[in-house]
């Protein structure tokens, strides 16, 4: 637990109010989604709970709050619900000082959008590679896909001249792409990402990052609950919370 996070609860009975001041995340700890805006609250200072979900097992009362069922969502003390990872970070970003993480200047920020919108790319099809896998699909094609898109990834650096996405501070974008390299180890694609000297570099960078250190799950933790999760054991909800 850090400065910023009030408690950690186990989430399955409903939690009361969000207290005043406070922001409450809710949040599966190997979703790399809800890993993105745990990493922009501990960037920012925000102060914030964070109540996780079995996913397994949802409880009625996460339903009446987002329907979706996904997790993150992001709820304020006025009951407010924000949903979606990006928009969760994107509003963590804007409604609260600390540093800022997404360039004000029009033109810088419309790169980091383009940039956003490939990392966009880049996530739906780990985690199609992921699903695949775990439905015992044959991995080939998007394995050959996973490659090129990461190999253009690593291009981004190398055209940039820059050690992270947005220049030479982190921001955003690299807040919102580093939990699959985290997880890289349930996407397969450790290896892959070897052959790739300037995403290693910036991966290396990025386990540097105070946010980072904080919210850091090693791959033998992330491989043990890739088992409970391929057999769909009820315990991979719950794995090591
Ligand atoms: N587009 C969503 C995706 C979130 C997502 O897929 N979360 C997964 C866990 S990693 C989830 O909640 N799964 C539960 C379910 O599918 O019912 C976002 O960016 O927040």
């Amino acid at each position: 637990m850090t400065g910023s996070e009030r408690s950690l609860r186990k989430g399955s009975s409903k939690p009361g109010p969000v207290p005043e001041g406070y922001v409450r995340l809710y949040d599966m700890r190997f979703c790399p989604y809800a890993h993105r805006p745990r990493l922009i609250l501990l960037a920012k200072g925000i102060k914030h709970e964070i109540v996780n979900i079995n996913l397994i097992n949802k409880p009625e009362w996460y339903l009446e709050k987002n329907p979706s069922g996904l997790v993150p969502a992001l709820e304020l003390s006025t009951g407010d619900v924000i949903t979606e990872s990006l928009i969760v970070s994107e509003y963590l970003d804007e409604a609260y000082p600390g540093p800022k993480l997404t360039p004000s200047d029009p033109l810088q920020k419309a790169k980091q959008k383009i940039i956003l919108e490939y990392i966009g790319q880049v996530t739906s099809l780990l985690v199609r590679l992921l699903k695949a896998k775990k439905s015992n699909q044959d991995l080939t094609e998007l394995k050959a896909e996973a490659n090129v898109k990461l190999q253009k990834l690593n291009e981004i650096l190398v055209n940039n001249k820059t050690p992270y996405f947005g220049g030479e501070d982190v921001s955003m974008s690299d807040y919102m792409i580093y939990p699959w390299f985290e997880r890289a180890v349930l996407f397969d694609v450790t290896e892959m990402l070897s052959q790739m000297p300037n995403l290693k570099k910036w991966s290396d960078l990025m386990i540097q990052d105070p946010a980072v250190k904080q919210t850091f799950i090693a791959p033998d933790v992330y491989a043990g609950f890739s088992k409970l999760y391929f057999q769909e054991s009820h315990e991979a909800a719950d794995y090591g919370l």
